[in-house]
């Protein structure tokens, strides 16, 4: 079967994996993870396993063997596999822009072929990471040298979406890695206080910015490019020819970065079959190589290569991308779970939940399927979550006794980072709180428990805690650039394998294209009064209003 040819595909509804999986959930009950685990002494040897520097705990979460068994024979009646597959030979399974995806080629070896229409892509891709390293290169070393001939002490990365959250999580978890003479700020927000509180304090003779943008089209982006060029020139009392020293881009699209200013020979390029969210391991990252140098990139993209690997190569059962995206389908079915939580425990990762929201909820928040027919299941969950412990003392409490099931990962690392010196005695409390987390949530807290203690029996039910709510608990040595890589491969994949299962096309965005179209008709209406013909009552009152605050 070829797995994204509509013709060949049943839909899921119709699947009898599915029906069996409706009929396993029946018997399974109420049967809780204190049951699971009492009646099985074996299960987190079993349901963990080991993949590159990745330790995987998945025992706390509501399942059986015989449950992973029919969850994984839905995905194989689901075509997992072989569209797994097209993606990786650069078929064009992005069927609504007709675009291959193949984020992996980025981080392919020297020498692998990859085609995309009869061309292999490898070579450009190492062709342009050459060329970024030779860049970064320059600039740690002081040799990149702005207008008045200063070196470069702050880079500014000017993006949004894809073009911003990967590079700027990244540059945060790696922190560690980076060059600390060089300062890292990121612009990505049409409001202008963004820009300005990130230039404030700048020299512009020793600010260098990157324009990211993959289509270079971006309103938000290219706003902030213009006012920042302003900045700068103003700031120089120089005119255009200062701009070759101070702008670099990367993007897609050489025609508008010349149009804008930048000279092409300044321009790092990338290709359509990125897709925006997939991007920071191909020269949307450049400031990140800027920050941790070409050799950490280099390991970073060996670590997302692992995982590529493994997800290619394990089978279902063993498969950790597979087996993550597989038990977000049984929950988001079976136990109405709208929401999944990502709880870091590391300060380091304190974006990475944001940079996954882009990924999962721009690619998996569909309704119809990849041939246009309204889906009758739910799709991809409110990503949502913050490091912890931070989150204990917020909305754990929801997570604990709220009405609703939220699945969670919780992310931790054995060693602290070196440089924390005295403080990384700290370290045993904050794992201490991760594991107490994942064990609390499991096994919660009975009311006879509760009564034990001497709890008045009026507070008994508020002080009782039901458990089972699941979790996956994700461990390494420490969080160097090729565990980051794995990290996000990881959820990259996860997130495809239920764009798979689902029927959706995980590569488009359609849904953001409206808002944006709208905010372009509105804004003459805000700057100039103009009219808007068939402008609803309550958006014209709003324009209205805002235009009397501003004494227009
Ligand atoms: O890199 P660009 O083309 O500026 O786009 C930025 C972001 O905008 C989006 O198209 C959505 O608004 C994302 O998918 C993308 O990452």
């Amino acid at each position: 079967m070829n797995a994204h040819d509509a013709a060949d595909r049943e839909r899921l509804d119709r699947l009898p994996e599915w029906a069996a999986l409706a009929d396993h959930r029946a018997v399974l009950g109420e049967v809780g993870l204190r049951e699971l685990f009492a009646t099985d002494p074996g299960r987190a040897d079993r349901f963990s396993l080991e993949v590159g520097d990745l330790h995987l705990d998945y025992s706390k979460h509501l399942v059986t063997d015989e449950t992973l068994r029919r969850l994984t024979a839905l995905a194989k009646a689901t075509g997992v596999a072989e569209l797994r597959d097209a993606m990786f030979r650069g078929e064009r399974i992005n069927n609504t822009e007709n675009r291959a995806v193949l984020h992996t080629a980025l981080r392919a070896p020297r020498g692998e072929v990859i085609q995309v229409d009869g061309v292999d892509v490898v070579p450009a891709v190492h062709q342009v990471l050459d060329r970024m390293a030779e860049f970064a290169n320059r600039v740690r070393a002081g040799e990149w040298v702005g207008h008045t001939g200063q070196r470069i002490r702050t880079v500014v990365n000017i993006g949004i979406g894809g073009s911003d959250l990967g590079p700027a999580m990244a540059q945060e978890v790696l922190r560690p890695y980076s060059a600390r003479e060089l300062d890292f700020r990121f612009v990505s927000n049409v409001d202008g206080a963004d820009l300005h509180e990130a230039v404030r304090d700048l020299d512009p003779a020793q600010t260098l910015f990157i324009v990211a943008s993959k289509t270079f089209t971006t309103i938000e982006t290219l706003t902030n490019a213009k006012a920042a060029r302003g900045w700068l020139l103003d700031g120089l009392g120089a005119g255009e020819e200062a701009v070759a020293g101070h702008f670099v881009a990367v993007s897609t699209n050489a025609e508008q970065v010349s149009d804008f200013g930048i000279d092409t020979a300044n321009m790092f390029e990338f290709w359509d079959w990125v897709g925006g969210r997939y991007s920071y391991d191909s020269a949307i990252g450049l400031s990140l190589m800027v920050a941790i140098g070409p050799a950490r990139f280099r390991e970073m993209l060996d670590g997302f290569r692992l995982m590529d690997e493994h997800f290619r190569t394990a089978p279902p059962a063993e498969n950790a991308p597979m087996l993550l995206a597989l038990l977000g389908v049984w929950y988001g079915r079976f136990y109405d779970a709208h929401a999944h939580a990502v709880l870091p425990y590391s300060h380091y990762l304190s974006r990475f939940t944001a940079y996954l929201q882009q990924l999962d909820m721009e690619s998996n928040g569909k309704r119809v399927d990849r041939e246009g027919r309204p889906v009758d299941w739910h799709t991809g969950p409110v990503v949502w979550g913050t490091p912890g412990t931070n989150g204990q003392h917020a909305y754990f409490q929801l997570l604990h006794q709220g009405t609703r099931l939220i699945p969670a990962d919780l992310i931790g690392f054995a060693e602290p980072v070196e440089e924390l010196g005295a403080l990384r005695d700290q370290h045993d409390l904050l794992m201490a709180n991760l594991f107490a987390q994942g064990q609390a949530l499991a096994f919660g807290k009975t009311p006879e428990e509760v009564r034990a203690e001497g709890v008045p029996e009026e507070l008994v039910p508020h002080r009782t805690f039901p458990g089972d709510r699941p979790t996956t608990t994700v461990l390494a040595g420490s969080l160097t650039p090729s565990v980051l890589g794995q990290l996000v491969a990881l959820y990259e994949h996860k997130v495809f394998v239920q764009g798979a299962i689902w029927g959706i096309d995980s590569f488009d965005q359609w849904g953001v294209e409206l808002g944006k179209v709208l905010a372009k008709r509105l804004e003459p209406a805000l700057t100039d009064g103009d009219r808007v013909a068939g402008l609803d009552s309550s958006t014209s009152a709003l324009v209205d209003r805002y235009r009397k605050f501003r004494g227009r």
